[in-house]
């Protein structure tokens, strides 16, 4: 050991002394720390050369001082100290530099900066490696906070628990080891994040085997409080859902009356409708906001796909917590805050009504007649539902409300933590908090962060925190470019990420309801362009703009009015028409760029055309899309078509065409009023409804929908997000669907449809993260190769995305290729390799696995197909759940 760098001799006598209070340590202790810092107090020296210790740095004076050098990742560290002298270096043994080089360790420590002061506080807890001949002091956030290199073996490999060490100026006591499996796992940086005291929900209720007989015993000391702590819902019964009860700490915790322990059980009127998977959902979201799962952390993410039913879960766990609780039986909370899009504040009242009926909870939605001050002042209502929107509005007022569990349905919109709902809903002071979402959470780590923090805050740390210790190894292992060792701590501290974060996110994917489901027959149609679509495609890639485009010589987003202009004449060509004609006189920079390019195109138009009359004929989908809802209203007269497109002006064809074919309708888009949605949509669900098709915008409203009226839905157009389209899939095809559910992706052939459509289900289209229904297509970038395979019609194909699955078949036979070919490709979540997720987009090669036929093969299985085939050059088809009996 140095004994030249000792303290006594750097620092002298007084240093020797200090007298350290090291928090939560009694005095009694000190005499302690004074024994052990002198003489074994032990000096390093470290890359951060505090300014008010220079005496450390100048005390032994050798041959490299002076000479600054880097280490690993580029930060420069301060002369080396001058620890040895030449000859000694010499003599150490080969032998030791190589045990030098595989030393590894870790420790915990605590540390405070090395002055003379008598009286000293801990600053911090940190963590100290030692690798080599060199150490790193990180603190808890995972920023280096201390470091040094070239130090004896020796040294390093006697460092042990209880010592105290000065390094960089920072005075350090080791207060033990640390595994390299909790490092690597990162679960040495955790703190406050608990750990679960409730191992598992199987393993907790075990201990119902007999409640009556341990809970509520009724003592006589317990005497008049017998009756209050009976549970609500007798346990005993077969089918009861009980809770876990809660173990000592919790009791220890929460309990401070010591109120006997009460079984907490969900209410059998609801039971009675509970799926298997709702059941572990309800007792997963209790353990979750009883704080049994993290200690001191009440939140949960219940990121269900898409239709299982997440409602029905919550409404399960308001109403239970709302009449019960497992101290003396007393409701754990009063008031409930449900924060909702506009367009399903009413779906969630009706989803109460449904379960729960209108007596048992009373149920306050907050719209442009019935404002917050009334639920303020209303002593019966317990539930608040509000719209994301007005709840900004009105938070000043929401803030006055002390509820007790928050529920943020839809709740990836919370994924940014800087956007003003996030700030907003982050203010309230609840802190059982709960996210509903059936998207993902973890495609992108910074994305899972906000969520996480805002359900639990402080969990995973500060958000540099958990970058530097998260993130960035994890992002780092993933680099084509990464060593063994960053690979290997990127996974285990994604492995530690998912095991901690996994406490309280659960998702469950489909699969768990496909047994209560009818069939669902999806349908990729590729309907052949109409000759004017044709005449009018190739003229708009002749134009100006788009070679501009292909030269790279138009600004910012040029290329996007080209692809929209390309996108409308797929729909119809009249609305090209409408955008030469009806906007004349707009201002906007963007909409006479857009009339130029169209402008261009009038001549190929027939004299005297009219927008309003427009042909059937003119587009190959609407000529398809009429043939459908035909052979729809004849063969399944009792059976209802959704009709879903992400432009009002395509409505507007669609509903043009409704009417001409006498085909009653409803509408649901942007502009229809929050207040009447949920109207609209129970009217078509209504079996007394005469409407035959419902026109959906998928952007204004296809999110949280209930549209089981129809089991036909019809893709109009497609969008850059596959989750757009996915989102609108799902609405039909879930809990209290009657029927098969029939759904057509009409696409025009060989135009920039399927490359859109090639671009969703293609790894390209997955690796930009449009998983996600709050990306917009105007943050896709593309490169000129890319705008040139857009900017291209290929008029001789069936079908290009079938001549780019390298499939042999001709489309003659209705081929299915084998599917036992390989592994499909998926997206991979940042965490890791996921489950099959069928919110997920398809990819190429399970396409590749669908059946699929020209519309030139003689004997389509289908007899809707059948009707179509003429205006069709290629199809695939997939059935899920059994075949159909069409
Ligand atoms: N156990 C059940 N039995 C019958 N119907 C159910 C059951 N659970 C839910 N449903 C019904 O299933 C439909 C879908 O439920 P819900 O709207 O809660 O889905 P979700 O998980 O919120 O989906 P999304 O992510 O699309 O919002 C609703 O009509 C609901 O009433
Ligand atoms: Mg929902």
């Amino acid at each position: 050991m140095r004994r030249s760098a000792a303290p006594s001799q750097v620092q002298g006598k007084s240093f020797k002394k200090t007298r350290f209070i090291p928090p939560g340590r009694s005095n009694a202790d000190v005499s302690k720390e004074i024994t052990k810092m002198s003489p074994d107090t032990k000096l390093f020296q470290c890359a951060e050369q505090s300014q008010n210790d220079p005496g450390v740095c100048s005390s032994n004076p050798g041959p490299t001082e002076g000479i600054p050098r880097e280490v690993g990742d580029g930060t420069r560290v301060d002369p080396l100290p001058p620890v040895h002298s030449a000859s000694k270096e010499i003599t150490e043994s080969k032998a030791q530099e190589e045990e030098a080089s595989s030393l590894l360790k870790y420790f915990s420590v605590v540390w405070c900066k090395a002055s003379k002061k008598k009286h000293k506080k801990w600053e911090g807890d940190a963590i100290l490696i030692v690798k080599g001949r060199s150490f790193t002091l990180k603190d808890l956030e995972g920023k280096d906070i201390g470091r040094g290199i070239g130090y004896k073996f020796k040294e390093l490999e006697n460092v042990e628990e209880g010592q105290t060490l000065i390094i960089g100026g920072k005075e350090i006591e080791i207060l033990g080891t640390v595994s390299s499996e909790d490092f690597n796992s990162g679960k040495c940086f955790q703190h406050g994040s608990g750990s679960p005291t409730v191992p598992s929900s199987q393993a907790a209720r075990k201990c119902f085997s007999n409640p009556f007989k341990s809970v509520c015993q009724s003592t006589q000391a317990q005497g008049n409080r017998q009756n209050d702590c009976r549970p609500r819902h007798n346990p005993c019964t077969p089918n009861a859902l009980v809770m876990p009860r809660p173990d000592e700490n919790h009791q220890w915790m929460f309990n401070r009356h010591c109120s006997p322990i009460v079984d907490v059980v969900i209410d059998p009127h609801l039971v009675h409708h509970l799926r298997p998977h709702q059941k572990d959902g309800i007792i997963f979201l209790y353990e979750c906001v009883m704080g049994m799962r993290a200690v001191g952390k009440c939140g949960a993410i219940l990121a269900d796909e898409m239709g299982l039913g997440k409602t029905l879960q919550c409404i399960s766990l308001i109403w239970t917590l709302q009449c019960q609780g497992p101290y003396g039986g007393k409701p754990v909370i009063k008031k409930t805050l449900i924060v909702t899009p506009g367009s399903l504040v009413n779906n969630w009242r009706k989803e109460f009504q449904k379960w729960l009926g209108s007596e048992r909870i009373k149920i306050f939605t907050v719209d442009q007649d019935h404002k917050v001050e009334e639920f303020i002042n209303s002593t019966f209502h317990s539930v608040l539902i509000i719209s994301y929107e007005m709840l900004l509005r009105s938070l000043d007022q929401i803030k006055t409300i002390p509820f007790g569990l928050l529920i943020c349905d839809e709740g990836h919109r919370l994924k940014n933590s800087s956007i003003k709902t996030t700030t907003a809903l982050s203010s309230l002071s609840c802190e059982k908090r709960v996210i509903l979402t059936g998207t993902p959470v973890q495609n992108d780590l910074q994305e899972f962060f906000a969520l996480v923090d805002f359900v639990n805050p402080g969990i995973l740390g500060s958000l540099s925190s958990y970058r530097k210790i998260y993130e960035e190894p994890i992002i780092m292992s993933r680099e084509p470019s990464s060593s063994e060792e960053e690979r290997k701590l990127g996974e285990r501290r994604a492995t530690e990420l998912t095991r901690l974060t996994g406490r309280f996110i659960l998702r469950r994917t489909q699969e768990v309801i496909n047994k209560y489901l009818p069939p669902k027959i999806e349908n990729v149609v590729f309907c052949r362009p109409g000759a004017l679509q044709i005449e009018l495609y190739r003229k708009l890639l002749r134009s100006q703009s788009v070679r501009f485009c292909l030269q790279g010589l138009l600004e910012n987003s040029a290329h996007l009015i080209c692809i929209g202009a390309l996108k409308k004449l797929c729909n119809h060509p009249c609305l090209l028409f409408s955008s030469v004609k009806g906007k004349e006189f707009s201002s906007s920079r963007e909409e006479n760029e857009e009339r130029n390019l169209c402008q261009g195109l009038l001549s190929v138009f027939p004299a005297g055309y009219n927008p309003l009359q427009f042909s059937e004929k003119d587009s190959g989908k609407l000529q398809v899309l009429v043939k459908l809802l035909a052979v729809i209203h004849e063969l399944r007269p009792t059976e209802k078509v959704i009709l879903v497109s992400n432009y009002r002006q395509t409505l507007n064809v669609l509903e043009e065409v409704c009417k001409r074919h006498g085909y009653a309708c409803a509408r649901l888009d942007g502009q229809t009023p929050v207040s009447q949605r949920q109207q609209i949509v129970d009217g078509f669900n209504s079996k007394y409804s005469t409407d035959f098709i419902f026109l959906l915008s998928s952007k204004a409203g296809g999110v949280g929908l209930n549209l089981i009226g129809g089991s036909h839905l019809i893709l109009y157009d497609i969008d850059w997000n596959p989750a757009t389209d996915i989102q609108a899939m799902s609405r039909v095809w879930r809990d209290g669907q009657k029927h098969p559910v029939h759904i057509y992706r009409l696409l025009t052939t060989g135009t920039i449809e399927e490359k859109i459509y090639q671009r969703q289900i293609s790894k390209q289209g997955l690796s930009g993260a449009v998983v996600d229904l709050t990306r917009s297509s105007e943050h896709i970038q593309f490169s000129v190769e890319e705008l040139k395979n857009l900017f291209t019609l290929h008029e001789n194909s069936h079908c290009i995305t079938h001549d780019l699955l390298d499939c042999e078949c001709t489309g003659d036979k209705g081929h299915t290729e084998d599917a036992s070919e390989g592994p499909v490709a998926s997206r991979q979540c940042q965490l890791g390799p996921q489950k099959s997720d069928s919110s997920r987009p398809l990819s190429m090669s399970q396409l590749k696995q669908w059946k699929h036929f020209s519309g030139d093969h003689l004997n389509l299985p289908d007899p809707f197909l059948e009707r179509i085939r003429e205006n069709v050059s290629f199809f695939f088809q997939n059935i899920t759940n059994q075949a159909p009996a069409v």
